[in-house]
């Protein structure tokens, strides 16, 4: 089995939308797929509508096939402080052509206010690894891990676009969707994200490589590449007008500055992928502003790298658990 499934990214790629089937009759919701977690979770009626705006909400009462856990709950926490927590429900998902019929889906009752204002965003799909996810008292399969049986290859596929839509596949490989060839790397999948280590990076076409071990995660759900000072000043020193500006939060510079060089990260056997510069301005600091605040952060209070949709909008990246590895192509 296998299924294919577009993603649409909101204003500055600050997330990658996909539409998805819960339920029967199916009640479509707009999710975010996100490898840096591992609950689906979605807003829900079961929700105060203080905490609602916009969003589409899933009924499990609407629900034929819909079976509540009785006594199972959820709540989780990012790193950005957000959360959202609730009851859990058994029903049939289904996300490009394919479909789990016994999902644990999360329906929401409490969300914090970065996602009540996400009006856009109905909820996640988490598929980093079943270890993290937080339903208690028995923690429950991702999405992916429930369909991976059938599936004809035990991998998913994620082509993020910047400003346009990609596709996420599942149980294949779409030999047209990058060009080169796929180089994979191990993934330590102990503290369930997409763990590995890249070996080094380089600033400019003309820049030195410098081999310096990355160890970090592959995050659809992360919109920034957070990598290690170290990086990041090496990157920013290249920028004629780039600050460290800690009341915007981190790096920025002015949105035109022609000095705004590519990045390229390794992955193994010599390849390296690049990060064209034009990634690396995120969005206007404030409205009116000629500054950009820049697509690469400090990762300093994460305590590992994380490589977000800045950097996998440049590659083709297969998330491969059957055999624990990442594959990363240019396209
Ligand atoms: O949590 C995730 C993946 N989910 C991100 C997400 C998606 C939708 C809504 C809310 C959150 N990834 C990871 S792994 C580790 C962290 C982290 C980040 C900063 C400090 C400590 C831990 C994060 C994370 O929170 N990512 C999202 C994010 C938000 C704001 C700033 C940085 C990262």
């Amino acid at each position: 089995d296998r299924g294919s499934v577009q993603n649409s990214p909101k204003l500055y790629d600050v997330e990658y939308l996909m539409p998805v089937s819960l339920g029967t009759p199916s009640q479509q919701l707009n999710l975010d797929l996100d490898t840096g977690s591992s609950d689906l979770w979605v807003f829900s009626t079961l929700l105060k509508e203080s905490m609602v705006n916009g969003q589409t909400l899933y009924n499990p009462n609407a629900s034929t096939t819909s079976d509540k856990m009785e006594g199972y709950t959820w709540k989780i926490t990012y790193g950005d402080q957000s959360y959202s927590s609730g009851d859990v429900y058994i029903d049939t998902v289904t996300i490009g052509d394919l479909t789990v019929s016994t999902q644990a889906v999360e329906a929401a009752k409490v969300v914090s206010e970065e996602f009540t204002a996400d009006s856009d965003n109905d909820g996640l799909v988490g598929l980093g690894f079943g270890i993290i996810n937080t339903v208690q008292p028995y923690k429950q399969k991702t999405f992916f891990e429930k369909a991976m049986p059938g599936l004809d290859s035990p991998v998913f596929t994620a082509d993020l676009k910047a400003g346009a839509p990609g596709r996420y596949n599942f149980g294949y490989i779409d030999d047209d969707a990058y060009s080169g060839n796929i180089t994979y790397v191990p993934v330590n999948s102990t503290d369930g994200f997409w763990r590995w280590v890249s070996p080094g990076f380089q600033v400019g076409s003309a820049g030195s490589f410098n081999s310096t071990r990355i160890h970090g995660i592959a995050d659809t759900g992360t919109t920034l590449l957070l990598l290690p000072d170290s990086v990041c000043d090496a990157f920013y020193s290249q920028i004629a007008s780039a600050e460290y500006e800690p009341s915007q939060g981190g790096y920025t510079f002015e949105c035109g500055d022609p000095t705004v060089p590519d990045f390229y990260f390794g992955t193994a056997n010599g390849q390296m992928i690049r990060i064209p510069g034009s990634y690396m301005s995120y969005s206007k600091t404030d409205t009116g502003s000629s500054r950009c605040f820049g697509g690469m952060q400090s990762d300093s209070g994460v305590g590992f790298t994380i490589w977000g949709d800045v950097a996998l909008k440049a590659a083709f990246v297969v998330f491969d658990q059957g055999s624990e590895q990442l594959g990363w192509a240019e396209k």
